[in-house]
């Protein structure tokens, strides 16, 4: 198909740069003595009503009628894209409005758009040109948004967000990049069809007006005597047939290549120990502000088809430098939502309200939305769950490790290189420049992770958010990922919040533990203090839960029993006494807040059981009974 492909658009393009030339002459000269000939050997189409040779004109006819396609196809596709891609990085307001404009312009027929607004504009070529492309446009930035759509909800471009990238950046980098694949091979193919529109426009009157020409009006003139000489008429068509499948075949052809070059080629494995590195000492935070993040009250509201639902319900959390604090808590317990919220980085539509929300030592209700915008892309960054996602997988490694440093810093290019060396020095990378060069593809989850984090610690940061980074990852990976966090933390002095479903790990990897439940916490306390100083039935349920190498094989495993609480937060009292096995008649009506049990150590609960070294496990227990 490729040799096909290129034999026919060679030859498109030989005739669209020599037709002219070499048959332009001819194909104008008039000969009374010959007019409306049928094919002969001097004249193998015939000639038209003033004796012009028809081949001639055919052949000197391929660039007027490939150009003003090409015009039309690359204005209409700019126009499109431009329209489609807004919808990926404006707010949700806007987006919606965008959404709605291109399903208003797509309600009308592109070619009888084109016919209207080429009548509108005057009949000619130009005028046809701009009128296809007005046509084609929307279907551009139909399929534009749709793919932009598919980039907008990812890691990497929540990641992005995170580095407070601007909106055309955020475009021209990540949105475009990504997505640039399958809109070449759109606008391959819509030439194709725009170079039938144009034909059809002409053949109408509406396109290229004598004494131009192009094939469109060829066929239009050939048809006048198709009954008798169908030559004419048919080699004009056979030459928009043949173009346009040569502009289908190019797509297909680009299409495959592309499929081809997607296979990954996998580069080294990491090395196992990481290389030491310069000691890392944050200078830009005042020293005297001893908690990076201090959130109070935070809640969050999420519209959806059933009403408003709350999964977060006033979290009070707060994070000193260089900490390490594990979330945890059941799936649905609002943990992600909690952490998107401090990151800014809610869905459309989310709304959240804070009774106190300070970062770095400012009060975030005090900062412009671009102060707060800056604030967040330098002092903090997020690692996500998924490495295969966070990662923009059209752009090189090192274009996106160096990305915040250049965009915010304005660190020169080979400065920006180097610190990136530095970090993937520091998180174990082999490779350098190679790695840097590669796509994220072509490394294994683990090495993404370690780019990950080498990413999120470029800048510095105050807070690196961690929502379940080792869950995707085989246990040995897990490891030397947790070394690197602690690494980070302890070097630079960042705070880090932990969130994992992995109890075990947390109470060993964190200084302390936040336990969520139905969007609120409701224990605080030291890690080392987990397992036998929890004090809220809900944490000693979870703690008694974590599966035991030395249990008896038959011994059924624990669980808790019944199911989360109602998504409205519309419920009074405790959000889990209707499955606490220590419950008292307030519990189903007042709602307990976090209140002080020891050093470090808050539960939220009217009567807190006393501490036992088995406590968790007697009381799910009892609760299954
Ligand atoms: N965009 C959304 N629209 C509606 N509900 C949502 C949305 N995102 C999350 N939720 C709901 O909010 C609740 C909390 O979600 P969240 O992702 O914060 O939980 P989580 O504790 O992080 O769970 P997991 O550990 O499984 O990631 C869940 O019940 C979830 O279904």
């Amino acid at each position: 198909m490729g040799v096909i492909t290129l034999v026919m658009l060679g030859s498109l393009v030989v005739l669209a740069v020599a037709g002219a030339v070499l048959w332009g002459q001819q194909a104008g000269r008039a000969d009374p003595s010959a007019v409306l000939r049928a094919p002969t050997t001097g004249h193998p189409l015939g000639t038209d009503r003033l004796g012009r040779d028809l081949l001639a004109r055919l052949l000197a006819a391929t660039w007027p009628s490939l150009l003003p396609a090409v015009a039309a196809t690359l204005l209409g596709a700019a126009a499109g894209i431009t329209l489609g891609a807004l919808t990926a990085v404006v707010d949700g307001r806007a987006a919606r409005l965008l959404g709605a404009l291109i399903t208003l312009l797509l309600a009308f027929p592109a070619l009888l758009v084109a016919m209207f607004l080429a009548a509108l504009f005057g009949a000619g070529t130009g005028g046809a040109v701009c009128a296809l492309a007005v046509a084609c446009a929307p279907g551009f930035a139909r399929i534009t948004q749709t793919l932009a759509a598919q980039v907008a909800g990812t890691d990497f471009m929540a990641a992005a967000r995170v580095l407070g990238l601007r909106r055309h950046r955020l475009l021209l980098r990540h949105v475009l990049p990504h997505i640039a694949e399958p809109l070449m091979l759109n606008t391959t193919v819509a030439a194709g069809s725009s170079l039938v529109a144009l034909s059809g426009l002409s053949f109408l009157g509406l396109g290229t007006q004598p004494p131009s020409y192009d094939w469109g009006l060829l066929l239009s003139q050939g048809l006048d005597r198709v009954y008798t000489e169908p030559l004419p008429a048919v080699a004009p068509g056979i030459a928009i047939v043949y173009a346009a499948v040569a502009f289908q075949l190019l797509g297909e052809m680009l299409a495959g290549a592309a499929a081809r070059q997607a296979r990954p080629h996998p580069v080294d494995e990491p090395v196992a120990h990481p290389e030491p590195v310069a000691h890392l000492v944050r200078t830009d935070r005042p020293a005297s502000v001893d908690h990076v993040l201090e959130v109070a009250d935070l809640r969050v509201a999420l519209p959806t088809a059933d009403g408003v639902v709350r999964p977060v319900r006033g979290v009070t959390l707060a994070l000193r430098r260089g900490e390490m604090v594990g979330l945890v808590g059941e799936s649905g317990s609002g943990k992600s939502l909690t952490a998107l919220a401090i990151a800014d980085l809610l869905p459309d539509g989310a709304r959240a309200t804070w009774g106190r929300h300070r970062f770095l030592g400012t009060d975030t209700e005090s900062l412009s939305g671009k102060e707060r915008r800056r604030q967040l892309a330098t002092g903090m960054a997020m690692v996500f769950q998924n490495p295969a996602s966070a990662f923009n997988p059209s752009l090189r490694i090192g274009t996106q490790l160096t990305e915040a440093v250049r965009a915010h810093r304005g660190t020169p290019r080979a400065e920006a290189v180097e610190q990136a060396l530095a970090q993937l020095r520091r998180v174990a990378l082999p490779g350098g420049r190679r790695l840097l060069r590669s796509r994220p593809f072509q490394l294994s989850g683990g090495q993404r992770q370690r780019v990950a984090i080498a990413s999120a610690s470029m800048m510095r940061p105050g807070l690196i958010i961690a929502d379940e980074p080792t869950t995707a990852l085989d246990v040995t990976v897990q490891r030397q990922i947790m070394d690197l966090l602690r690494r980070i933390r302890r070097d630079d002095g960042t705070a880090i919040l932990f969130i994992s479903h992995d109890i075990a790990l947390v109470a060993d990897a964190c200084d302390r533990v936040l336990v969520m439940y139905g969007g609120t916490i409701v224990e605080s306390l030291p890690a080392p203090e987990l397992a036998a100083g929890a004090r809220h039935p809900y944490t000693r349920m979870l703690v008694a839960s974590v599966p035991d190498l030395a249990a008896e094989r038959d011994h059924p495993l624990h669980s808790i029993e019944g199911g989360p609480p109602d998504p409205s937060g519309a419920a009074p009292g405790c959000p889990f006494h209707d499955r606490c096995p220590h419950r008292l008649d307030r519990c189903a009506v007042e709602s307990p807040v976090l209140s002080p049990l020891g050093p470090g150590h808050e539960v939220a609960c009217w009567q807190p059981p006393a501490a036992a070294p088995s406590h968790g496990r007697r009381e799910n227990e009892e609760a299954q009974k």
